[in-house]
């Protein structure tokens, strides 16, 4: 695991950013696709936003991009809660990407199970498996409780073998989502978290260095089978890290 502290968001966002086009150019080299699922929430803006500059759009040939979301919020596309729409905002209209290469979760089906399993089978389809997709990429955030995508702690989500999408609510607003679960999180190869602010300092604390207790921290569940994690924080979140990474 490599954790990387920066002094602002702005010096994070551009080493995230140079992270995901390393990953991308080597996946799109040794396979011609790149699949990567994206979070919610505030913290990766900024890194969508530069992903759309002329400058790191030009290092991804975006034809051979996959997009694909950790979670959503179970609410229309277009609304200001929808994280769909946020990436779609600030990255994903400014960039080249074929329309059917960007699988939005259908969050706002009124049957959520139905909903899941339709997400699964597209993300199987699109890997061109019937195994456990493996994602070159999923990009995470983390809650100040440590939840992560929509994983939550002491939530039945954390226990689930099976599925690989599922419906959960959840004490964020809005409630009903639907995320991956950690069945599907640990098959990647890269897993890339984002956590900046001091009120998550703690969890930083806790997942990082404290005991294994997933179902507190959920963060913790995440440790890929065979893929590498990197830890990017800021100073403020990295506030009660003892250790000088
Ligand atoms: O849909 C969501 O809410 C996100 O996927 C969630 O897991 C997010 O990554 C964390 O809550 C951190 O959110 P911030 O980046 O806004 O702190």
């Amino acid at each position: 695991m490599d954790v990387t502290i920066f002094s602002d968001v702005e010096q994070l966002s551009r080493a995230a950013a140079d992270y995901i086009v390393r990953v991308a150019r080597e996946a799109i080299a040794a396979r011609g696709l790149f699949t990567l699922a994206l979070s919610g929430g505030s913290t990766p803006k900024k890194l969508y936003s530069l992903l759309a500059t002329e400058s790191y759009r030009s290092q991804i040939d975006w034809s051979k991009v996959e997009i694909f979301w950790s979670d959503e919020r179970c609410v229309p596309p277009d609304d200001p809660e929808s994280n769909y729409r946020m990436a779609n905002e600030v990255m994903l209209s400014k960039l080249p990407i074929p329309a059917e290469h960007i699988h939005s979760m259908p969050a706002d089906q009124a049957d959520r199970d139905a909903a899941s399993v339709a997400y699964t089978q597209e993300m199987k389809r699109t890997f061109g498996t019937d195994d456990v997709p493996q994602f070159d990429l999923i990009q995470l955030g983390m809650g100040p409780e440590g939840h992560t995508a929509s994983l939550f702690p002491h939530q039945p989500s954390l226990r689930e073998q099976q599925r690989l999408v599922m419906p959960v609510s959840v004490p964020k607003p809005p409630p009903d989502r639907l995320t991956f679960t950690p069945r599907l999180i640990n098959a990647a190869s890269h897993i890339l978290f984002l956590a900046t602010g001091a009120e998550k300092d703690e969890a930083v604390g806790a997942v990082l260095e404290g005991p294994y207790q997933s179902d507190e921290y959920p963060a913790q569940i995440v440790h890929p089978t065979h893929g590498e994690v990197t830890w990017m924080l800021d100073t403020a979140a990295a506030g009660k890290l003892r250790k000088q990474k």
